[in-house]
């Protein structure tokens, strides 16, 4: 395989330090650069907590894409960071593989459109870990014969957005294949709002956050005298990286933008 020249933005965060470790040991890929929001000039080893690489730092997209060579850009930042990221990869021609998770529905379509018309792959994954992928599949499955769902989503407090990026990913997939439904009792009423949660066609989320945790999931199923419960918990970041590194692979391949690892993952 052809080496994969790889940039990535938001180096210093949780995910972004597995990321960096990931693509430094892979001997396919090369890391050409960072994108962080300080340190701009600096070599990643000058920089306290920073991995000891020879590995430039731009603040600044453009710049960075005009003075090395990239062929993949890893975006673990945030939704409004993470979408001009996107942009300006494609304005380079450079395919983005996004972890960050946040954007809108309108977000993707315009980031879909924009991939197809200038042919070049992109990925965004809500999730890249491959027993949270399962989880979301094994959703849209059981949702056919157990219409009746919510789920329960748990993260660290350091969290920006509610619901995950996977809940509404995996809440997506089962609306692909039950019947429009509003769930619980027709008359019932909050007695405190917020009570019942997110509303996602008919179905409700739940967004728990607490120190300690990383991320996790649960997506119960009730059905007359049963309850089905289907689980995944990270319990580390580096249970997110053989996905981030299936992805670099894919994009490669690809000339659209493509939303979830459930669409790679068969
Ligand atoms: N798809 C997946 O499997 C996963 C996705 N995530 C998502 O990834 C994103 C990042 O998560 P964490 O690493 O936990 O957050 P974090 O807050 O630890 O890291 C985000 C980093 O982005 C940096 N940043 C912000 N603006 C920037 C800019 N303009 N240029 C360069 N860097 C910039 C921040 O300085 C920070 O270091 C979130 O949206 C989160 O939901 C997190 C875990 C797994
Ligand atoms: O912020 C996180 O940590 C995570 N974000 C993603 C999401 O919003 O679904 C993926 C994973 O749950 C961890």
């Amino acid at each position: 395989m052809d080496m994969i020249h790889i940039v990535i933005a938001g180096p210093r965060g949780n995910m972004g330090k597995e990321a960096v470790k990931m693509v430094s040991a892979e001997e396919s890929f090369q890391l050409t650069a960072v994108v962080d929001r300080h340190h701009d000039g600096f070599q990643m080893k000058d920089v306290e907590g920073m991995e000891p690489l020879d590995v430039p730092i731009f603040e600044d997209m453009e710049q960075c894409f005009q003075q090395v060579t990239c062929d993949v850009l890893i975006d673990l930042t945030s939704p409004e960071v993470g979408k001009k990221h996107m942009l300006t990869a494609f304005d380079y021609g450079v395919r983005p593989v996004v972890g960050t998770t946040g954007f809108s529905d309108e977000d993707i379509s315009q980031l879909s459109q924009i991939a197809e018309e200038k042919k070049i792959g992109a990925i965004i994954a809500p999730n890249f870990a491959i027993g949270a992928i399962l989880l979301m599949k094994f959703s849209k499955m059981a949702a056919k014969y157990l219409p009746d769902v919510e789920i329960i989503e748990q993260h660290h407090d350091r969290k920006l957005d509610a619901p995950s990026g996977t809940a509404v990913k995996t809440a997506q997939m089962i609306s692909e294949v039950r019947e429009p439904k509003k769930q619980g009792h027709p008359d019932e009423k909050e007695q405190l709002k917020g009570a019942r949660g997110a509303e996602y066609d008919g179905m409700r989320i739940h967004s728990v956050r607490l120190p300690g945790l990383v991320a996790h999931q649960e997506v119960i199923f009730g059905g007359e005298g049963q309850s089905l419960k289907l689980r995944h918990d990270s319990f580390n970041r580096t249970s997110f990286m053989p996905g981030v590194k299936l992805a670099c692979e894919t994009v490669m391949g690809l000339t659209v933008l493509i939303y979830g690892l459930d669409q790679i993952v068969e």
